[in-house]
């Protein structure tokens, strides 16, 4: 009887979960294999500069254990609202709706100590229960690595997609060939890789520097056959703009340029589908 109930409890999630996801057009999950090479960067800019061109977009934060968004994106105060049975998602803009595991916490600083079913059960919260309305696209940042958090994105959104993010340098590249095949493993089709922390231009002699080497992310996209998407380089701006919660929109550098073109090769390998309501641009 306890099974029976708890089952169908799952499946009337699942039809939340369902009905949701088929009013979002594109669903990207931002992967990578290795931590700290800019996951969370670039899927918060990815969000920022796609509905800066007036895409509907929501930015849902899966990274439970280190979550960054809403320190990115100078939300320090985000605090997760609910009407009747539904969180309602943090406005950014008109165009921006974002979900942390962090909107949940008293103390930003306290540690989630949770272990897989918990962190499946919020995930799966975080997309039946969640007032998103209908979206252009749903960007959601994991964890680094292929555990609970990617595998739960993959097995409940049924056509999401990754973007995988990697540093040039081999130790890199040998956790993102993992991600790729669990990509292949879990059939989530891969939009592409981007290679991030790509070359360092020096401020006072103007030479590149590649100091976790370079090409190397371009060079595992040719070896999979996959897209290669484009490659942000070493930034000091991007550090600065990131611990003010601003975006890469703000720099004056080249790195805005780089951001602009991964965010139209990623628009290139996406069929074309009708626009969500579109509004004229962010507001934030
Ligand atoms: N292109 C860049 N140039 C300089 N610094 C960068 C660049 N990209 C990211 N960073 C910095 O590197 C640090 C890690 O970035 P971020 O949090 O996005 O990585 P992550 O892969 O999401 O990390 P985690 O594994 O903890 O989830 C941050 O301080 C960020 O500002």
């Amino acid at each position: 009887m306890g099974c029976n109930s708890s089952n169908q409890e799952l499946q009337a999630q699942d039809q939340k979960i369902n009905s949701f996801l088929q009013n979002v057009n594109h669903k990207i999950l931002v992967m990578s294999g290795k931590g700290g090479v800019g996951k969370s960067t670039v899927a918060t800019n990815l969000a920022v500069f796609l509905s800066n061109q007036g895409y509907k977009v929501g930015l849902l934060d899966v990274d439970v254990h280190g979550p960054s968004i809403a320190g990115l994106l100078g939300l320090t105060g985000l605090r997760l609202s609910t009407i009747g049975d539904q969180f309602q998602p943090y406005h950014y803009s008109d165009n921006l709706k974002v979900v942390s595991i962090q909107g949940l916490l008293d103390q930003p600083d306290d540690p989630l100590i949770w272990r897989g079913p918990v962190k499946i059960g919020i995930i799966r919260q975080f997309l039946a229960d969640v007032n998103w309305g209908p979206l252009d696209f749903l960007i959601i940042d994991s964890p680094p690595g292929t555990g609970d958090e990617p595998l739960t994105v993959a097995q409940t959104v049924s056509d999401c997609q990754a973007v995988i993010i990697t540093t040039p340098q081999e130790i890199a590249l040998a956790d993102v060939r993992k991600s790729i095949q669990f990509c292949k493993k879990v059939n989530m089709p891969v939009l592409g890789i981007i290679e991030n922390m790509s070359g360092f231009v020096c401020p006072s002699c103007g030479n590149m520097h590649a100091i976790f080497k370079s090409g190397g992310g371009e060079k595992t996209a040719a070896d999979y056959n996959l897209p290669f998407l484009g490659k942000l380089p070493i930034d000091p701006g991007v550090v600065t703009a990131g611990d003010a919660g601003q975006s890469i929109d703000t720099l004056t550098s080249h790195t805005k340029e780089n951001m602009q073109h991964i965010v139209e090769q990623l628009l290139h390998k996406l069929p074309s589908k009708p626009v969500q309501q579109r509004c004229g641009g962010g507001d934030h």
